[in-house]
């Protein structure tokens, strides 16, 4: 039971009434007391922001912080300032995603003050005494605390408001976790916080879940990628995708390293280099496909690309793959995909577990080759399947009798894009771990 005596749900205040019915159904998966109130807390808007800051006497630090960043400030400020009110609250942002129901170890018999209920973990957590729990390291991520008067108490007069930083900082700084001794030392006291080993509450970029609202007011840095529409299309294709694929020698340019495991030729060097710096960019890394932390994909979706690469891959890609599996009928046609930009790091999320996708089919596009290590191994068949340039593609069968993983890269970062094609509208992901 996550026991508090009322819900806060920060939201940003457009299409407030759609959200609302999605926050409601969220709420109920969540083992919250009986008719607890629950509050929507409308965040300020960009044009907003700046006045709500002054009104509640709150200073970015130097250097400022992004309006999105300075509106949550805002919301998370007022909530403490309830201390009085409250033994203890849950504090939701929009995006919380109840992705579990292992409640049984949220243990509130331990010390606490706050309760991460979901989070980026980067840092070490230490053990807590209470199994399944730990005191959290360096974590990043607002969206789902519950926090006691005690804890209110503390970060509503910590000065925060002297240095408002992102709350997801600020609250590490709190439970001292943070690695900036120089931001640790801008906050009075410290908390006692908490955090369950692996998220009750996961996070999503977008709540409404539609391609285009999620990127709305996303700036790109390569337009070009995004030019797709009537005229432009062709541009876009003699620039980024691979002119011997176009030319459909199938035969000719797969390679089929293991048996049903093709790789070919898919998208120009360009283009590779074009979206990793735009998902660079773009920044909002996430944790969407259910694996550990810290966050290391971007659905397309929410970069506002998702349609540009799938009707690519509908016009180049799905006659190789009828061709190669010798897809017949017309249902075929209907495969529906969830497509992730992927990022790992040395040393830090350098590889990933074996596991199947749980998808009919996936696809992994090697979109860098600067880096030692990595590739998809497929145990089974004891091959390492590392395309050594950029812009070939992997496939294999998704479902079942190709467990694979990532192999750890040793030195750099290794980008992928990585699709799953599914029937329907279920995503393989839609029960969680794969
Ligand atoms: O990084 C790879 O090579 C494998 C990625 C993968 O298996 C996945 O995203 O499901
Ligand atoms: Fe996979």
């Amino acid at each position: 039971m996550i026991a508090v005596d009322k819900v806060f749900i920060l939201a940003f205040p457009d299409d407030l009434e759609k959200k609302r019915a999605l926050f409601e159904a969220r709420l109920k998966t969540l083992p919250l007391p009986e008719n607890i109130p629950v509050e929507i807390h409308p965040l300020p808007s960009i044009t907003e922001v700046n006045q709500t800051l002054r009104d509640y006497g709150l200073l970015p630090v130097e250097g400022g912080i992004r309006w999105e960043e300075a509106s949550r400030a805002c919301g998370h400020w007022n909530v403490w300032q309830r201390h009085e009110q409250h033994d203890a609250v849950l504090v939701l942002e929009e995006g919380f995603l109840p992705k579990s129901d292992h409640y049984q170890v949220l243990r509130t018999d331990e010390p606490w003050e706050m309760i991460y209920l979901g989070r980026f973990a980067y840092g070490s957590d230490i053990p807590s005494e209470a199994r399944g729990m730990v005191n959290p390291g360096y974590s990043n991520g607002s969206y789902a605390y519950m926090i006691n008067a005690a804890g209110m108490r503390k970060l509503a007069t910590s000065q925060y408001d002297q240095n408002v930083i992102p709350v997801g900082e600020f609250l590490s700084a709190m439970h001292d976790a943070h690695p900036s001794e120089d931001i640790t030392a801008m906050f009075a006291h410290r908390l006692t916080a908490l955090a369950p080993m692996k998220n009750f509450i996961e996070h999503e970029v977008s709540v409404n879940g539609t391609d285009e609202t999620a990127a709305d007011g996303y700036k790109p840095l390569h337009p070009g990628l995004f030019e797709f529409e009537g005229e432009a299309r062709e541009t876009w294709v003699k620039k980024y995708v691979n002119p011997q694929l176009v030319q459909r020698e199938f035969d000719l340019i797969c390679d089929e390293p293991i048996d049903n495991v093709y790789t070919f030729p898919l998208f120009t060097e360009l283009f590779c280099k074009e979206i990793i710096e735009e998902a660079e960019h773009f920044g909002e890394w996430t944790s969407y496909r259910g694996k550990d932390n810290p966050p290391t994909d971007i659905k397309l979706d929410s970069l506002g690309f998702h349609d540009i690469y799938s009707s690519v891959l509908k016009e180049f890609f799905f006659p190789l793959l009828y061709h190669k599996y010798q897809l017949k009928g017309e249902a075929w046609k209907r495969l529906n995909a969830q497509h992730f930009i992927v990022r790992y790091i040395a040393g830090e999320r350098a590889h990933l577990g074996l596991h199947n996708d749980g998808s009919y089919l996936s696809m992994i596009v090697t979109l860098n080759t600067d880096f030692e290590g990595g590739g998809t191994f497929f145990p089974k068949f004891k091959k390492l399947v590392k395309p050594d340039q950029p812009g070939y593609a992997s496939i294999h069968p998704g479902l079942l009798g190709y467990l694979h993983g990532a192999r750890p890269i040793t030195q750099g970062k290794r980008y992928i894009l990585t699709s799953f094609f599914f029937m329907g509208t279920q995503h393989p992901f839609a029960e969680g771990n794969y």
